[in-house]
């Protein structure tokens, strides 16, 4: 019993998936399916009934009303089973697209309306959107196929024990003895393998990994310069040897143990036969029971064989259904505050005493306290690894300061409406995105809501420094070449980037080394139309050319995650600290070359 509830509980949340995605049709495949499980046991029946008609009519040369029955039975049984092909096909196809488009986008809802970056620091949380990624294209499909076959045979193994019930209630039973051993310890050893299969997923995934290393047009010109053929491909085959070996043995163990219980299996059908024979012969059972006896042996090893061998896809797809549904009700790691303020603007944004651990137990800062003020030009700086781009992400509410709060107007930052306080937001990541849309897609897409308007385009694009790109490609040109389009300079693409960004009208813009692919002629430009672009707005900068520094209006240095200095370039360096020290090497460094 405990059995079968675990197993109705695997199967569970894929039906439910199936029933949500495609209702109407999938019960329309349940009830097909049903069909084409009976038809082979109705056929049974008939097969019998003839012979028995065929018995009784011998000798009399006329066709029978007893055989005509059967006979026409046995046709619409024939053309049934045909007919059900074609249909079960077209049904399990349309449901498995709908089925498959549904599990995707509950992936990216899941995923993409989480409001804070934590859960991709949780490892648990990767690995199981990655598996559920990357099998989202098949299990849906082979859910459909392998469940339905189960279904199907299932309920004609049923069936058959059913009828065998009519002649004697020993039938089932041998006949059982003589093909349920076989099938489940072929399960069992199955199981083995399946098992072996999923738990070395990390074999399996390191094949994959080493294979899209080595096929992937990123790491092309690294796979050519440094020969990495070699390496990645030895250790794609260590992680092959494992996995083989764990498979082979498994699977030796299951061809083995299976041929041991042939003789059990032949006993027990010899048994059934043998009794069978007994009943026909004195008169009891006929010679139709005799027949369906044999052909019932074929029938279960078959079906329940066929059970046993799809049994690893199905259970492969039903652990996808019920991961799916474990991640799908994982809990929000950062949870709105009821009633969270809907801001339209801010006179100041403090930070005090924020210190910030990353989930994996690595501190990025600690006692930072300063505060920004509306219209005021603030530069960070510090070495790699400072913690900058960490305080950005703090003050986007990616994550929230494991010590410390944020305050905009004196409000903790966790009390504010998340996407009010972003719309006043606009930010160039380094790791900027970009999409296979058009150029003014990219750049609009900043503030996709509101309608296309041309002349915000080109003044975005102005600001943005891809006004020659937007004037020599146009705005429809498709860009990106996954789609056919038009690739562009990474420089290039940092230009769109920071069109989208004053695409916005944003009170905030935070600009994360925004000039890091930029050519210097450009960078000097930005930076020169920078007082004016910036008219009005809150700037934080982020970057390492300490030249571009000097339009800030104050400058604050981050080290190991601590605020150590903060005022202006002249002032920062009078003081002769850490800002003088970084402030020297550059011009130095620029003199030298
Ligand atoms: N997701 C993360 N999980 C754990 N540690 C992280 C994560 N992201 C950054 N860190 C660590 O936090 C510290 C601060 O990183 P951060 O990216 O804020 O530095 P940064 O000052 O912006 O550096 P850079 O100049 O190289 O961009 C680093 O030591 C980094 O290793």
């Amino acid at each position: 019993m405990a059995h079968k509830h675990s197993l109705l509980r695997q199967t569970l949340p894929a039906l439910r998936q199936v029933f949500r995605a495609a209702p109407l049709e999938a019960t329309l495949l349940v009830v097909l399916l049903a069909a084409s499980g009976l038809v082979p046991v109705g056929v049974l029946g008939a097969t019998r009934a003839l012979v028995d008609g065929l018995v009784q009519g011998l000798g009399e040369g006329a066709l029978t009303p007893r055989l005509l029955g059967p006979l026409l039975g046995l046709a619409l049984l024939f053309a049934l089973d045909f007919l059900l092909v074609p249909w079960v096909a077209y049904l399990q196809g349309s449901v498995n697209e709908r089925l498959t488009a549904r599990v995707h986008l509950l992936l990216m809802e899941k995923v993409a309306a989480t409001p804070d970056l934590t859960p991709f620091e949780d490892p648990k949380f990767y690995d199981e959107l990655q598996v559920l990624r990357d099998q989202a294209p098949y299990q849906p499909l082979n859910l459909l196929v392998f469940l339905g076959n189960a279904f199907r045979e299932s309920l004609t193994v049923a069936g058959v024990l059913l009828l065998l019930l009519t002649l004697a209630p020993v039938f089932p039973l041998i006949l059982l003895l003589a093909t349920l051993p076989q099938a489940l310890l072929t399960f069992r050893l199955q199981k083995g393998v399946w098992e072996a299969v999923l738990f070395s997923a990390p074999e399996a995934r390191r094949m994959r990994y080493f294979a899209e290393a080595l096929l992937s047009p990123e790491t092309a010109k690294e796979v050519r310069l440094f020969d990495l053929l070699f390496p990645f491909r030895r250790r794609y085959l260590e992680a092959f040897h494992t996995l083989y070996q764990n498979l082979r043995r498994a699977r030796g163990r299951q061809a083995l143990g299976a041929s041991l219980l042939v003789l059990l299996s032949a006993s027990f059908t010899a048994l059934a036969l043998f009794l069978g024979l007994r009943q026909a012969l004195s008169g009891a059972g006929g010679l139709g029971g005799l027949v369906l006896l044999l052909q019932s042996v074929g029938s279960l090893q078959q079906n329940l064989f066929g059970l046993v061998q799809d049994g690893g896809m199905l259970y492969e797809a039903l652990l996808y259904f019920q991961r799916l549904e474990g991640f799908l009700n994982r809990p929000p790691s950062l949870v709105e505050a009821k009633g969270a303020k809907a801001v339209t603007g801010f006179q100041e944004i403090r930070f005090e005493g924020v210190g910030f651990c990353y989930p994996d137990g690595r501190r990025a800062l600690e006692g930072v306290s300063f505060s920004l003020r509306r219209g005021e030009r603030l530069a960070l700086v510090g070495e790699n690894g400072a913690g900058k781009t960490t305080l950005v992400k703090l003050l986007l509410r990616f994550y929230d300061p494991t010590e410390g709060r944020i305050l905009v107007d004196g409000v903790d930052l966790r009390e504010i409406d998340l996407r009010a306080w972003r719309r006043l937001i606009a930010a160039v990541f380094q790791d900027f995105g970009r999409y296979a849309l058009t150029l003014g897609e990219n750049i609009a897409l900043a503030d996709w809501e509101s309608p296309p308007d041309p002349g915000r385009l080109e003044e975005a694009a102005r600001a943005g420094g891809a006004y020659e790109l937007l004037r020599r490609l146009g705005a429809e040109a498709l860009l990106s070449k996954a789609f056919g389009g038009t690739e562009l300079s990474l420089g290039e693409w940092q230009r769109i980037a920071l069109s989208r960004a004053f695409f916005r009208r944003a009170e905030l813009l935070v600009l994360d080394e925004p000039t890091a692919s930029l050519d210097p002629k450009e960078e000097a430009h930005l930076y020169r139309r920078f007082a004016e672009l910036a008219q009005g707005r809150t700037v934080l900068l982020i970057t390492h050319r300490l030249a571009s520094v000097q339009m800030a209006d104050r400058i604050l240095v981050l080290k190991e995650g601590r605020l150590v200095e903060e005022g202006s370039h002249q002032a920062l360096l009078s003081r002769g600290g850490v800002y003088a020290e970084l402030w020297r090497l550059q011009a130095e460094g620029y003199r030298a070359g």
